[in-house]
């Protein structure tokens, strides 16, 4: 017989189980807590339980485990400084969806040289996911491929869907499963709708293929997600967040009869994808929020040790610069503490008196 199947696959490598991998590394009983508490802040804050406001930040991807617990160990103080008024999550991207070709992350490209060691991948994202909970800072990531949530979902506490995937069917059915919240992408042309379909899907229980903890090809029934959120970040070269937009997306929602909760993305289209710009996009949603836009319940920022990005694939990995983004333009650490210093003064400050007006 002819060969009818794989003629276009070179190879395939079987992966150590998800149980497998979280028997080496498990979970203690105070990252488990991390991870709960983390997820239950966010909870609270969209059903509007929690009226602090929501911060996930740090880097646009994971490529140096070290770089990314130096940022760990500094958000972690930074967090909880100012509690009182942010609730700061880190952003922990292993999987990068491109808008052609490029490095797909540190899961699919761990050593950064085209050699896929998709295991190695696994084995050093869940370790920084345990080593990161373990400082006791919760963790936020995007999942891509539908099987990741198998090996590190249990360390996440906010996930996102992205812009390139928010259509996918894949991907709103694994959101219905998901046991965190979850924030769902304008698409990349800036339209909000397919976000907010997305949202609607992944609330309903749905039953798919999927793998179960042995890695054994399975059907996945789930409950459905019930905090699901969207995020706004520009599309088509054009910003999304100003109040012209908020108010569009609010509009959207409740005609949807879903809850008036959004998130901005400071990065991405609504910063041109230039470094610079996303204070000015943090400074104007902290004055949105300050002035009463209750609606608007945090922002992504993205940011590392230092700032903007450095030219990859490099000849030599190992020349790369340490701290700085080998995909999108960062904010610097420095920038990072200010702006949510000064964001957080602003946010009591519009507490305080509104409190006192009563
Ligand atoms: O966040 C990262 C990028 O914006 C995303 O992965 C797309 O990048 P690309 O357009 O360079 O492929
Ligand atoms: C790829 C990302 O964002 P978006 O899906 O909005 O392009 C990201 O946040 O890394």
């Amino acid at each position: 017989m002819q060969k009818l199947q794989d003629l276009r696959v070179a190879q395939i490598t079987r992966l150590t189980a998800p149980r497998k991998l979280k028997d080496q590394l498990p979970v203690t009983e105070a990252i488990a807590s991390t991870v709960t508490e983390g997820r239950r802040e966010v909870e609270n804050i969209l059903s509007g339980k929690d009226s602090r406001f929501l911060v996930i930040v740090g880097p646009c991807s994971i490529h140096d485990p070290a770089a990314a617990m130096e940022y760990a160990h500094r958000l972690k103080a930074l967090r909880d400084e100012l509690s009182e008024e942010l609730c700061i999550i880190m952003r922990v991207y292993f999987e990068k969806p491109r808008t052609t070709i490029g490095w797909k992350g540190f899961i699919n490209d761990p050593h950064l040289d085209g050699s896929f060691d998709i295991e190695h991948g696994l084995y050093h994202a869940r370790k920084l996911l345990v080593d990161i909970n373990a400082l006791g800072l919760p963790a936020a990531t995007e999942f891509l491929d539908p099987f990741t949530p198998q090996y590190v979902s249990d360390l996440v506490s906010w996930a996102a869907i992205g812009a390139r995937t928010i259509e996918s069917q894949t991907h709103r059915q694994m959101a219905s499963g998901l046991s965190m919240p979850v924030g769902f992408k304008n698409s990349t042309d800036g339209r909000m709708q397919a976000a907010i379909d997305a949202l609607r899907s992944a609330m309903h229980p749905h039953s798919f293929l999927g793998i179960d903890p042995d890695g054994h090809s399975s059907v996945i029934t789930t409950t459905g997600n019930p905090f699901g959120h969207i995020v706004l970040r520009g599309g088509s070269g054009r910003p999304n967040y100003d109040a012209g937009n908020i108010a569009e997306a609010e509009e959207r929602l409740a005609r949807a009869d879903l809850s008036k909760t959004i998130m901005v993305d400071c990065s991405h289209a609504n910063s041109g994808k230039k470094h610079e710009q996303q204070a000015k996009v943090w400074n104007n949603i902290i004055g949105q929020r300050a002035g009463g836009t209750t609606s608007i319940v945090g922002v992504m920022i993205e940011s590392n040790l230092s700032c903007g990005n450095q030219p990859f694939p490099a000849d030599d990995p190992s020349s790369l610069e340490y701290g700085v983004s080998i995909t999108d333009e960062c904010i610097s650490w420095q920038e990072t503490e200010k702006i949510l210093k000064q964001g957080a003064e602003k946010l009591h400050t519009a507490r305080c008196q509104a409190e006192v007006s009563g």
